[in-house]
């Protein structure tokens, strides 16, 4: 693995609030705005050509703002590549502004107003429909002859290439907009062309799932204008934390490598417990130990082989325990069962200088009072990496649950002092300090019942190691979401440390 953490510049996602910052920036620094259009547009024709061949028929929907720009400038590179082009825009020609207004004269006509009879007249053996109705200045949901744009070209099965954004994805929160009553209407895009860097709307669902294969296309504007934007959301990937991975040393002990404990619960749920402990030791950790309940101790036994046992029956026993130093990390909730043992162990954790993973049950026993949890949480020294699903989420912050899931994440990681890993098909990682990352390495095998639990391992054995809380968290949700592709379909939990070595493996290559 690289030394040095890539360029993390290079992962920053841009709400379109900051994208018009960037662009601004470099208007400012001398680069006319038209440059910038006529590039864009240019690499939209690019992408629509290889979707089509001469002669085949486009269709060009452009909006009243500069996405709508972007769609003249790539018809009239489209018309130049012998295409045949329809135009149709959603505005009166006179209202168009700015740099719009020059890339709609420089098209020089062969356009019609957009309408439902003009378009279905379009449709009919088209070949692409290029999406230039709203990007980054989306600002309410589809309504009148947008909006039956898009049901018209999704009837027609006609392929959509989106411009910046899928029409009707919020750039900042891939939500779809909608009026109070009613669904959200969006363009389902085969594929989209979106400019300088991503946005979190195309990483997030369900926009994610609608802007089809992404191009990042550079248009002139120069890296070095995020040092002033300074964005606070980033995909993830290892240039994010990549320099932060514990190394291996070639004269190491076991002991440099950190000890995990992982707390077990009963006899009937102890599979949890033991999946966490498995990647917590592939991940690297130098000694996993299981602490168990009486009752538990036999079936893990049975079970276990270099994952140590010891028994953990009470809150004094996970005391004493604690009293070896060498525990580097604790990690609590996978099948534990919710009851006064947890109760009790979760006050010993809450006041001992370890880092921390909680997840599952133990998300819910501090959802029983979430304000004095965080209070309890944001008072700790050491780290704390929460892992919750959605369900977990909505009962330990119940008011954040109708807001945005950046901004969701990003509240609850600031309210409570943790690391908040909320876990779904586009998990987001979340820092007190507001940076956050959004993971889109995932497959949708990884939804399987102990997927978590192994999550929950591998977080806890990179803390154990020494690794900083964010970026073990960041690791983890990678690897475990690369470990699922490759196993590919049919994976159980079982199988995900077992891929483990593999990922580690093609890292140490980069
Ligand atoms: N110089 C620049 O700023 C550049 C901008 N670029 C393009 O410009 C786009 C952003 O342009 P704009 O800020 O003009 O925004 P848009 O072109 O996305 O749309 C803004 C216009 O649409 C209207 N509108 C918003 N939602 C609507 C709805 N649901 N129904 C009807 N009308 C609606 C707004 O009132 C406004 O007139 C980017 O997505 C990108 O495609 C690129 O050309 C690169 C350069
Ligand atoms: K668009």
């Amino acid at each position: 693995m690289r030394e040095r953490t890539g360029d993390a510049r290079d992962a920053a996602l841009l709400t379109p609030r900051e994208m018009a910052a960037a662009d601004q920036a470099t208007i400012r620094a001398g680069v006319p705005g038209a440059a910038l259009m006529e590039r864009a547009g240019a690499a939209v024709a690019r992408a629509a050509s290889a979707m089509t061949r001469p002669g085949q028929r486009i269709v060009v929907l452009c909006g009243p703002g500069n996405n709508g720009g972007d769609g003249f400038v790539a018809a009239r590179h489209l018309r130049n590549r012998q295409r045949s082009v329809d135009v149709l825009l959603l505005a009166e020609p006179e209202r168009l502004k700015g740099d719009a207004r020059w890339a709609f004269n420089a098209l020089s006509g062969g356009w019609r107003p957009l309408s439902g009879d003009v378009l279905a007249e379009c449709l009919d053996g088209a070949h692409l429909v290029i999406d230039a109705l709203f990007g980054a200045g989306l600002d309410r949901p589809l309504a009148g002859v947008a909006a039956e744009a898009v049901r018209a070209v999704a009837v027609s099965g006609v392929p959509v290439l989106s411009v910046d954004l899928p029409s009707g994805v919020n750039g900042a929160t891939g939500e779809v907009l909608r009026a109070e009553e009613g669904q959200g209407l969006a363009f389902r895009a085969a594929a989209t062309v979106t400019f300088f860097r991503r946005k979190p709307g195309l990483v997030l669902y369900p926009g994610r799932g609608l802007c089809g294969k992404v191009e990042v296309a550079q248009i002139g504007i120069e890296p070095s204008v995020l040092d002033e934007i300074a964005p606070r959301q980033w995909v993830n990937g290892p240039d994010m934390w990549g320099a932060a991975f514990p190394r291996v040393r070639d004269d190491g002990h076991k002991y440099d490598r950190g000890h995990a404990l992982v707390l077990s619960g009963g006899a009937a749920s102890s599979g949890a417990a033991r999946l966490s402990a498995l990647g917590a030791l592939r991940i690297g950790a130098g000694l996993v130990t299981l602490g168990a309940p009486p009752s538990a101790m036999l079936v893990n036994a049975a079970h276990l082989t270099a994952v140590m046992l010891r028994s953990v029956g009470d809150a004094d026993a996970l005391t004493d325990l604690l009293e070896d130093r060498r525990f580097t990390s604790v990690l609590a909730g996978p099948g534990f069962g919710l009851g006064q043992r947890l109760d009790a162990v979760l006050a010993v954790l809450l006041s001992a200088d370890r880092a921390l993973v909680l997840d599952a049950d133990a998300l819910t026993a501090l959802a029983v009072d979430p304000e004095g949890a965080c209070a309890r949480l944001r008072e700790r020294a050491a780290p704390v990496v929460l892992t919750p699903h959605e369900g977990e989420f909505g009962r330990l912050f119940p008011d954040l649950k109708e807001q945005p899931k950046l901004e969701r994440a990003r509240a609850a990681a600031h309210r409570c002092g943790a690391i908040v890993v909320l876990k779904g098909a586009d998990t987001v990682i979340a820092h007190p300090d507001g940076r956050l990352v959004i993971n889109d390495n995932g497959a949708p095998w990884l939804a399987t019942a102990g997927s978590g639990d192994v999550l929950a391992g591998l977080v806890s054995g990179l803390l154990a190691q020494g690794m900083p809380a964010f970026e073990a968290a960041c690791a983890a949700v990678w690897i475990h979401g690369r470990a699922g592709v490759r196993f590919g379909p049919g994976l159980i939990a079982e199988d995900l440390p077992a891929q483990v070595p593999g990922v580690l493996s093609d890292l140490l290559q980069r």
